[in-house]
């Protein structure tokens, strides 16, 4: 057995939450320069510009790439090897995010009860998502997740019998209800299958998969490219202004689902795709 103190969390999910919101991943900017080459809007090309100046104004200055700095969600993969002392594993989580949040001047977004909405003023509690994983150490993936891509994000079950077509007329409907709501160009996460739960929760890890990288079933990749295609030919464009950019792209995740049901999943995410994670 590894002991861990529960403050190394707290401090490192402390730092992951202003690493996260100053400096946005390589993948991202990466895209976004790819996504500049590619677009025929003069309006699209420029806004595309100016995301690529913001995330490097941010990342020198030590500043966040958008003033909303997210509702922390927090992935914990803790190995079974692993014993944690010092006090409770979620309350350090927490602890973590009102440190990383005060500490880095991130603006607080979250209200604590959603039918009073009185700030927390801290932005706690965080969305924990804990897996047990073979091994002697600690895994945390930080994900500051916008509102304005989160509101646009949709679920419905299918039914079975409208498969892939059905999958990619519902995912090009959600793409088309968000508009410039989302704050495009967007990555698209796409869950398929598992239970009303499950779909939304692979959705959003679909958002936290590199970009380039195609999911490793064949007939998986195939959609992502294909809706990858149809989402651009919205013409949404970027900021919602117009051009050949709507998503930057997409990613899909399945799992096992019931013989009645066909689930379907839609978590947008802005270009702010933020993320960072760190291993103890
Ligand atoms: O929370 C905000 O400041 C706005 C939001 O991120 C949005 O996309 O409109």
């Amino acid at each position: 057995m590894r002991t861990i103190h529960v403050d190394d969390i707290k401090d490192t999910v402390a730092r992951l939450c202003w690493e996260a919101c100053y400096y946005l991943p390589f993948d991202i900017l990466d895209s976004f320069k790819k996504a500049e080459q590619r677009e025929v809007s003069p309006l699209g090309k420029s806004i595309l510009n100016q995301l690529i100046e913001n995330a490097e104004v941010a990342a020198t200055e030590h500043m966040p790439y958008c003033h909303d700095t997210g509702l922390a969600v927090v992935y914990v993969e803790v190995g079974q090897e692993v014993y944690l002392t010092g006090g409770s594993f979620q309350e350090s989580i927490h602890a973590g995010v009102r440190k990383g949040y005060q500490e880095g001047f991130l603006r607080k977004s979250v209200v604590g009860d959603p039918l009073l909405r009185v700030n927390t003023n801290d932005n706690t509690p965080a969305v924990i998502h804990t897996e047990i994983v073979p091994g002697d150490q600690v895994k945390i993936t930080l994900l500051p997740k916008g509102g304005g891509s989160e509101n646009m994000s949709a679920m419905k079950f299918l039914l079975p019998g409208e498969g892939v077509e059905g999958v990619k007329k519902f995912v090009i409907e959600t793409i088309e209800a968000a508009g410039g709501k989302a704050c495009p160009p967007v990555i698209v996460g796409v869950g398929i299958g598992g239970s009303f739960d499950k779909v939304t929760a692979i959705a959003k890890e679909a958002i936290l998969r590199e970009v380039g990288v195609h999911h490793h079933e064949t007939h998986i990749a195939e959609l992502e490219k294909e809706l990858l295609e149809e989402i651009n030919k919205t013409g949404i464009g970027p900021q919602g202004l117009g051009g050949v950019n709507t998503a930057l792209w997409v990613a899909v995740e399945t799992y096992a689902c019931h013989i009645t049901a066909l689930p379907v999943a839609v978590n947008i995410q802005c270009h702010a795709a933020r993320k960072k994670s760190a291993v103890i």
